[in-house]
């Protein structure tokens, strides 16, 4: 039996187009982030993956709309969908809604990054990569990666930092090797797995 998990991250928001640091907050998919997810469903149509089981998003409207976009194009909008505040975004903590640039220049470059890509060290009341993890991979391990290993096709749109979550945990990263994998919005990421969790195949359908 072989399964197929596909990640997305959802478009550009309207606060990635502003630059704020956005976590919890829910801000809606821009015009761009809308078409980013068209051309991801366009993707898919055109890779045939449009024979989805189930799919999967976040508590956030950004990440949920990204998925009914996609699931109009694949012509897939009836599918079970679970929706599940495990797989947001990474809480910001106190940096949610400032400008990415303000905070360089209030904390500097380096503690900036250090926050944004170290995988343990937590902005200032927020979550690190690692305490995203901890919450995000109990949830994939219990309701995503069973269909997976199941044989079934599963659609995940998410954000940035929880698909790093699984992403590590798919493909045996250390948290060092996964926090400087960027993400592209609305890019699928298609993984073939077989029935023991081994990755057989990863496909990003980026053109
Ligand atoms: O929440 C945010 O601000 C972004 O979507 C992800 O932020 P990052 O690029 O700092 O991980």
């Amino acid at each position: 039996m072989v399964g197929t998990l596909v990640l997305t991250r959802h478009g550009q928001s309207e606060w990635n187009k502003l630059n704020l640091f956005t976590g919890w907050k829910d801000p809606a998919l821009t015009e761009l982030g809308k078409q980013e997810a068209t051309k991801g469903g366009q993707e898919l149509v055109k890779g045939g993956y449009t024979d989805f089981d189930l799919a999967f998003t976040s508590d956030l409207s950004r990440a949920q709309e990204t998925l009914k976009i996609i699931l109009g194009e694949i012509k897939q909008e009836g599918i079970p969908t679970k929706k599940d505040q495990a797989l947001n975004e990474r809480d910001y903590g106190e940096l949610t809604g400032l400008n990415k640039d303000d905070a360089r220049k209030k904390w500097g470059e380096d503690q900036v990054h250090i926050w944004r890509r170290s995988f343990d060290v937590p902005p200032p009341g927020g979550e690190s990569l690692k305490l995203t993890a901890d919450r995000v991979l109990p949830y994939y391990e219990k309701e995503i990666k069973p269909a997976v290993l199941s044989g079934k096709k599963v659609l995940v749109a998410a954000h940035g930092n929880s698909l790093r979550a699984m992403i590590m945990s798919l493909e045996n990263l250390t948290g060092e090797q996964i926090v400087n994998t960027e993400l592209a919005t609305g890019v699928p990421i298609v993984y073939k797995i077989d029935e023991s969790g081994k990755v057989l195949e990863k496909k990003i359908l980026d053109l």
